[in-house]
C-alpha cells in the first residue's frame, strides 16, 4: 500500500507521543523549524524569503540523501499552518513503489482539488494546500505528465513540492513549472555539532574522537551518522562508544583486510587473490563497502602511475555497475583483483 499521509509524524521530544515506542532519533531531532535546519542557509534564506509573502511557488528539492530535503518543507509548512492544522492542509506521498498515473490522477487530484480558506490562528495559513511528492524521481513518466496538468489546473488552491535525489529524471516540463532548490551534504561542522547535542540530550557517551569518526563515515548524510549513533548507543548504553566501535556497526572493513587484498592483488597470484577475496566474502563485507575502501587505497597508492590508477579505477566502475545491476559480488571482486593487474 502507498503510504498516504495527511501529515502524521512525532512531534519531538516534548510532543505528545505514546509513551510504549519512543521514536528513533532521526524523527525526535527532524529540525522543527527552518532555522533549526544546518548548513542550508542558501537554500532556507530564499525560502523564508518567499514564505513572508506567503505566495509560495511550485517547489523542486533536489540533494543527496540525508541532507534535510524533506524537513525544510515540513519545517516551512509547520511555520504556515501551525500544529494544527498542518494536519489537513498537507498531503505527503513517500512511498517510491506505487506512485503510478493512477494516484496522480485520484488521491492528489482529490486532495488538490479541495479548496480552503485563510483562517486565522497566528500563523499565516495561505488559503492554499501543499502536497509533498517525496521521492519524485522515481514516478513513472506517465505519472510525471500528468502531474502538470494537475498543478496548472489547481495551482491557486494547492502547491505542489517534489523532492528527489536526481533532478536529471525529472521530466523538462515538470522541472520548469517549479522553483528549483539543491540540497548540498552537510559539512562536518554541521553534522559534529548536531551528533553533539544529541549526546548531550540523551546522555551518550561518546567522545569528540568518536563524533569526528561519525561525521567522516556519514560523507555529509545527517540520517546515517544519526542512526549509526543510535545503533551504537541501543549496544553499548553507557559505556564510552569508541571510534572503532563505530567503524565496526557501520560495516567498515578494517585497514587489515585491505592490505591483505592490496598483497594479494601486488602478488598476482591467482590462488591467494582468491583466498583473500573468499575471506572478505565470507566475513560479510558489502561488496560496494569493499570496492569503495579498495578505491580510496589504489588511488592513494604512491606506488602506482596515473596510467596504473586510471586503469584500476575504470575496472571499478565497472565493478560498481555490475554489483547496482545485482551481480555475484565474490565474482565481481575476483574479477576487478585480476583484471586491474
Ligand atoms: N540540514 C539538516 N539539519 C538538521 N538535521 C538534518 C538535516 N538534514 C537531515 N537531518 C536529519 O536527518 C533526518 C533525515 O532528513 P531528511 O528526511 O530531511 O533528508 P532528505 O534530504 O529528505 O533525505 P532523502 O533524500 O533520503 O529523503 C532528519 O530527520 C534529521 O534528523
Amino acid at each position: 500500500m502507498m503510504a498516504t499521509t495527511f501529515f502524521s509524524r512525532p512531534t519531538g521530544p516534548t510532543g505528545a507521543q505514546k509513551p510504549a515506542q519512543p521514536a528513533p532519533w532521526v524523527e525526535k531531532y527532524r529540525p522543527k523549524k527552518m532555522d533549526d535546519i544546518s548548513s542550508q542557509e542558501e537554500a532556507v534564506a530564499v525560502l523564508k524569503r518567499t514564505m513572508e509573502s506567503a505566495n509560495l511557488p511550485h517547489l523542486l528539492f533536489y540533494g543527496p540523501p540525508g541532507s534535510g530535503k524533506t524537513s525544510t518543507i515540513l519545517a516551512l509548512a509547520r511555520e504556515l499552518y501551525g500544529p494544527e492544522l498542518i494536519k489537513t492542509r498537507v498531503l505527503e506521498l513517500n512511498a517510491s513503489d506505487e506512485r503510478g498515473i493512477d494516484i496522480i490522477r485520484m488521491k492528489v487530484k482529490d486532495f488538490a482539488r479541495v479548496t480552503v480558506s485563510q483562517s486565522v490562528s497566528g500563523y499565516p495559513c495561505p488559503p492554499y494546500k501543499i502536497i509533498i511528492l517525496d521521492e519524485a524521481d522515481s514516478m513513472t513518466t506517465d505519472a510525471q505528465s500528468a502531474l502538470r496538468r494537475t498543478m496548472e489546473t489547481y495551482s491557486k488552491i494547492t502547491r505542489f513540492c517534489l523532492v528527489c535525489n536526481y533532478v536529471s529524471r525529472i521530466i523538462e516540463p515538470l522541472a520548469s513549472r517549479c522553483a528549483k532548490f539543491r540540497f548540498k551534504p552537510l559539512d562536518d561542522v554541521s553534522v559534529r555539532s548536531r551528533l553533539q547535542l544529541i549526546c548531550e540530550t540523551e546522555g551518550v557517551n561518546c567522545p569528540a574522537e568518536t563524533i569526528e569518526t561519525l561525521a567522516r563515515l556519514s560523507e555529509g548524510d545527517m540520517r546515517r551518522s544519526i542512526m549509526l549513533l543510535q545503533s551504537a548507543h541501543r549496544l553499548y548504553r553507557t559505556d564510552v562508544i569508541t571510534s572503532d566501535a563505530i567503524c565496526e556497526i557501520a560495516g567498515v572493513v578494517p585497514t587489515q583486510m585491505i592490505e591483505t587484498l592490496m598483497a594479494a592483488w601486488q602478488s598476482k597470484d591467482f590462488h591467494r587473490i582468491e583466498a583473500a577475496v573468499g575471506e572478505a566474502v565470507r566475513d560479510g563485507y558489502s561488496g560496494a563497502q569493499l570496492l569503495s575502501q579498495l578505491h580510496d587505497r589504489f588511488i592513494s597508492d604512491p606506488h602506482l602511475t596515473s596510467a596504473q590508477k586510471a586503469k584500476i579505477a575504470q575496472s571499478l566502475g565497472h565493478a560498481d555497475k555490475c554489483l547496482t545491476d545485482g551481480a555475484d559480488e565474490h565474482l565481481q571482486l575476483l574479477n576487478l583483483m585480476v583484471a586491474a593487474f
